[in-house]
């Protein structure tokens, strides 16, 4: 496996590229650690399937270098980058068996048959394909010919990393997210490369160790789904992962702490030790499971009205308004929502501060 370096990576499918908006990827600079599972996240059109695309060598980028190892790559094709892929429809070969499916990379790379058997037996019982492997491709399911094409991914243990691009969009829901997990074991067991491009947030997150979040070609922000979740670097990452997504609320910057209209919002020390520019745009940002609600005027609680009340299940969510704004809370099914009227509380550990859309502190 590789450690993957992107250095002053850009690409435009334009020849002739007049502005930002022209560029498919806007120049990013990157090393991703031997071993690790990413995520490339984003809405459709962001860019997510170029950077894979320039990873695998499918496209060559208009600026800049890929490095396996240290090794310029940019301008070699697939078959010389020694990586696996797996894409969003099968790949496989009808006629075989299930198991020469499996053994074609290793056969192709003249692997000796007892390791090829060794391998394809622990990759098919991993995918739980074991009772499979005797049978001939043609006649099984779209899912179970998506998932010997995952196991024709992972079967190799010599790439330099695997590529996956949105593998599990066509396949059925329960199945999907038992792949999730079992890719999640498989990446633990081996410490694969893995880079996987998908728009689902759910599958980046449990499946991710780093999940690199990008829109419009540019990457937002780059980090665990713990840190994602913990502290948005971006208000687009705030508002993109979460269900719901991450409250804002526009504010002024006024003796240490965030006004909103006229509502005083405390912030923590770490925030007010980076107080922001003047002339900036602010926000304030909380995640609706750090939002408290209740019916009563504790210390510092600010007066909302409820205007809503979803009951989800495990969770309830609950839109207030606080004077002109609209805010979701995501309360534990167990507790009480107070009737029409209630009071806000946003704990300053848990409440952001957003200077042009930018994490401040
Ligand atoms: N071959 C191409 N020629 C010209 N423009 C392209 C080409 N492929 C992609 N684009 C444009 O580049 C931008 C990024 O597309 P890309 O497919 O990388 O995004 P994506 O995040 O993978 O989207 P999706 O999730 O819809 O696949 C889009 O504006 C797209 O229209």
């Amino acid at each position: 496996m590789a450690r993957i370096e992107l250095r002053g990576l850009a690409h435009s499918y334009s020849t002739h590229p007049k502005g930002d908006a022209d560029y498919a990827l806007k120049r990013m600079d990157h090393v991703w650690h031997d071993g690790g599972a990413y995520a490339l996240l984003g809405p459709s059109g962001c860019g997510k399937t170029t950077l894979l695309n320039i990873i695998s060598g499918l496209v060559i980028p208009s600026e800049g270098q890929v490095l396996f190892d240290g090794l310029d790559v940019t301008r070699l094709p697939p078959q010389q980058r020694n990586i696996a892929q797996v894409f969003q429809f099968p790949v496989i070969y009808d006629t075989m068996s299930v198991f020469d499916n499996l053994a074609f990379p290793l056969r192709n790379r003249r692997v000796a048959e007892t390791e090829v058997r060794a391998r394809v037996e622990e990759v098919a019982d991993m995918l739980e394909l074991t009772g499979e492997l005797g049978r001939r491709a043609r006649g099984l399911t779209a899912d179970a010919k998506q998932k010997i094409s995952l196991g024709r991914g992972l079967v190799r243990s010599d790439v330099a990393a695997i590529l996956f691009d949105e593998p599990l969009t066509v396949i059925d829901p329960q199945l999907k997210w038992l792949l999730r997990r079992k890719l999640k074991q498989i990446h633990e067991r081996f410490q694969l490369s893995l880079i996987y491009v998908t728009h689902d947030q759910n599958e980046a997150l449990t499946f991710a160790q780093q999940v690199v979040v990008m829109s419009e070609g540019s990457v937002m922000q780059l980090g665990t789904p713990q840190e994602l979740f913990e502290r948005p670097a971006h208000t687009f990452v705030g508002y993109f992962i979460g269900s719901p997504g991450m409250n804002f609320l526009p504010c002024r910057y006024e003796g240490g702490a965030a006004m909103v209209d006229n509502q005083r919002i405390p912030l923590a020390k770490s925030v007010l030790d980076h107080a922001p520019h003047r002339g900036v745009p602010l926000e304030i940002g909380i995640r609706p499971e750090h939002l408290r609600i209740g019916a009563n005027p504790v210390n510092g609680a600010l007066p909302a009205e409820i205007a809503m009340v979803e009951d989800l299940g495990n969770f309830k969510i609950v839109t207030a308004r606080l004077g002109r704004h609209m805010l979701k809370a995501k309360l534990p099914e167990d507790d009480a929502v107070p009737g029409d009227h209630g009071w806000l509380t946003f704990p300053p550990d848990r409440t952001r501060l957003y200077a042009d859309g930018r994490l401040v502190a």
